[in-house]
């Protein structure tokens, strides 16, 4: 469904290196790696806002809906969320649904300034649905949630998955153990420039304890 050819991507110093990937239907891939290794930097250019990350360096996009839930929840601070949801196209049923979708029933009316962090990032993941994505990218969902709040988004985020077998998703974390519940494929981003270190299937029994084992190790060996 996708083909990654990036080049690479420098701000000033080289930041990307070369990456090639495919991306197929129902892959739901966590990414890792250190802080500051590019990881938004990558995202950014597969969801096409990086204006120097050329268009064919990302095969496919153009026939795909893209859902991109920011670090930040980026809704329109003067809309209620159901006009949020309006201007990317819901209608007035379709917009109920979604709130109700994501633990926000009854909400529509509010602006996203009186909601919490974690029902701000809940109404902008309605929004990323409402698109009705091929592909869905998660730039650190569970940062700065409470342990209850990012357990209740990450089960709401694997639902929805499940619901959804065709639809892609590519999810940054630092928490390796976030590909236990939502991932089925792990990739691992380091190195000056930034590769994809690992692109490993998860699945077969162990393995994923296999690839966090090797984390925790470059973890310690980073320390
Ligand atoms: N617009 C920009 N201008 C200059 N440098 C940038 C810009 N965007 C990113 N960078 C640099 O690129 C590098 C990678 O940043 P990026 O945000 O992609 O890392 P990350 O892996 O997502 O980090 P974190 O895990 O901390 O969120 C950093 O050194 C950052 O300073």
């Amino acid at each position: 469904m996708l083909e990654l050819r990036i080049a690479g991507r420098d701000f000033g110093q080289p930041v990307l290196g070369e990456i090639f990937a495919t991306i197929k239907r129902g892959d739901r891939i966590c990414l890792l790696g250190p802080s500051g290794i590019g990881k938004t930097t990558l995202l950014n250019a597969i969801a096409g806002l990086d204006k120097m990350v050329p268009g064919d360096a990302v095969i496919g996009r153009d026939k795909l809906r893209v859902g991109y839930l920011f670090q930040e929840h980026r809704l329109l601070p003067w809309r209620t969320l159901n006009a949020n949801l309006r201007l990317v196209g819901a209608s007035e049923g379709e917009a109920e649904n979604l709130l109700s979708q994501v633990g926000l029933s009854g909400y529509g009316q509010y602006l996203p300034d009186q909601l919490s962090l974690g029902m701000a990032r809940r109404a902008a993941l309605a929004r990323c649905l409402a698109v009705k994505p091929d592909l869905l990218l998660l730039d650190e969902p569970f940062a700065s949630l409470d342990p209850v709040m990012a357990g209740g988004l990450k089960t709401l985020i694997a639902g929805i998955l499940d619901s959804q077998p065709d639809m892609a998703m590519i999810c940054v974390t630092h928490d390796g153990a976030d590909a236990e519940i939502l991932a089925n494929r792990l990739w691992y981003l380091d190195g000056r420039p930034a590769r994809l270190q690992w692109d490993d299937v998860v699945g077969e029994p162990g393995l994923i304890d296999g690839l966090l084992g090797r984390l925790r190790g470059l973890d310690s060996a980073g320390s």
